[in-house]
């Protein structure tokens, strides 16, 4: 009859599965109890994956039956993660925030942060409690956008708050380092860097967070991902064809990581001239349809150049806020809307309601307002001044 000595012996000869150690070289072997012909076998392992422990029991099976043991099998794993929501590991380092959004662009320039900043407000002017963190490290232009620069960030404890500007909360990687710095940053330290803007600040509950992502798709995007459950990407472009590749990356990079997808604004897409107030095709106008179709989302806005957005951003007076009668600051007045409506579509239709745990079932943050008439100038004469506008 078999002892403990004889069991642990067969038991060298089950390798892990995958590796080519044994359970017992492991140490994964915790306990054997002998009676007679059974025997009861303790293990720790360290995956959660089936598949691991359905391998390891007929393995263990089949050598301990070989010497006529009857075997009971004992696992001790790790709870599985909970895949309830977007955020690959399971985690939510900030519940309360009920909503974030992210916003990405295949590439730098094409006016994220100036989406950022007039969504945001906008959603803001619609009721919503509004936050808008700027992660992009390589260039945290919100402090400025916003009229915040220079600010002190006030410490309460080991915490920052965040300031805040027309209704808005901020808070900028900017903010907390100093200038240039972001330049020699890598991988882990934008992963760190960001979990902590998300668990060091003293966040308020939330409608909607904002994350203003550095342009591409690297370190930042897949660990946000994994920190928080991201209920909607954006992607910004601008309608010539080598930003739409650009863009296609980080569309497909949004379905990588689960995220939803609340549309692509059209950045740039044609020039109000700031004379005659009409509208006029330059690169291109309406490009990013066919993207939207392609990815089975749409485009939340068309927004032309026009001077008055460089001008809001660089003086730090976002255009939706100062200048609420113009047509660009309706467009993002309707985004914001289209975008709080996907926002609820996210609760009812994905099933994810655990998208944010804070949220109770069947409670949405949002609700839409009514969307305001754009009522864009018709203009059949050109103004003279070279716009095109004819
Ligand atoms: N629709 C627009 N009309 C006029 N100027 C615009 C428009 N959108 C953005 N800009 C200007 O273009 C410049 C770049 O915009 P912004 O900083 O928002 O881009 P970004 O994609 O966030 O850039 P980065 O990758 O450097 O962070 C800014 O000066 C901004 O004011």
């Amino acid at each position: 009859m078999a002892n403990v000595e004889d069991i642990k012996k067969e038991l060298e000869n089950v390798k892990y599965p995958g590796f080519a150690k044994s359970i017992v070289e492991f140490g994964f072997v915790k306990d054997i109890q002998v009676n007679g012909t059974n025997c009861l076998v303790s293990l720790d392992i360290t995956s959660t994956a089936p598949e691991v422990e359905a391998q390891l029991t007929k393995e263990i099976n089949a050598c301990l039956s070989a010497i006529g043991m009857n075997l009971t099998l004992n696992f001790n794993k790790p709870q599985e993660a909970k895949q309830s929501s977007n955020s690959v590991s399971g985690k939510n380092i900030a519940p309360q925030i009920k909503k974030i959004v992210m916003v990405s662009s295949g590439k730098g320039g094409v006016g994220k942060s100036t989406t950022t900043v007039n969504l945001a407000v906008a959603a803001a002017m619609q009721g919503k409690k509004v936050g808008i963190l700027d992660a992009d490290i390589y260039g945290p232009n919100i402090p400025r956008m916003m009229g915040l620069n220079g600010k002190e960030v006030e410490v309460v404890g080991d915490k920052a708050k965040p300031l805040n500007a027309y209704g808005v909360d901020v808070m900028s990687m900017g903010m907390l380092m100093e200038e240039g710095q972001a330049l020699i940053w890598r991988g882990a330290m934008i992963m760190k860097a960001i979990q902590q803007l998300l668990r060091d600040i003293l966040w308020e509950e939330l409608d909607i967070l904002f994350i203003d992502m550095p342009p591409g798709t690297g370190d930042a995007q897949l660990t946000l991902a994994q920190s928080v459950p991201v209920s909607a990407g954006i992607n910004v472009t601008t309608p010539q064809h080598v930003a739409l590749d650009d863009s296609r990356r980080s569309l497909d990079m949004f379905k990588k990581l689960h995220i939803p997808v609340a549309g692509i604004v059209e950045n740039m897409s044609g020039f109000i001239c700031p004379s005659c107030n009409t509208e006029s095709d330059i690169f291109g106008m309406g490009t990013c349809e066919a993207l939207a179709v392609q990815y089975d989302t749409q485009v939340l806005a068309n927004l032309p150049i026009e001077p008055a957005i460089r001008e809001g951003g660089d003086i730090g007076k976002p255009i939706v806020y100062f200048n609420p009668e113009s047509i660009s600051a309706k467009r993002y007045m309707i985004a914001a809307d289209k975008l709080i409506a996907f926002l609820e579509s996210v609760d009812d239709n994905i099933s994810n309601s655990a998208i944010q745990p804070t949220t109770p079932p069947g409670v949405s943050a949002c609700s839409t307002a009514a969307k305001p008439k754009e009522e864009p100038k018709k203009s059949d004469e050109s103004c003279g001044t070279g716009c095109g506008c004819h």
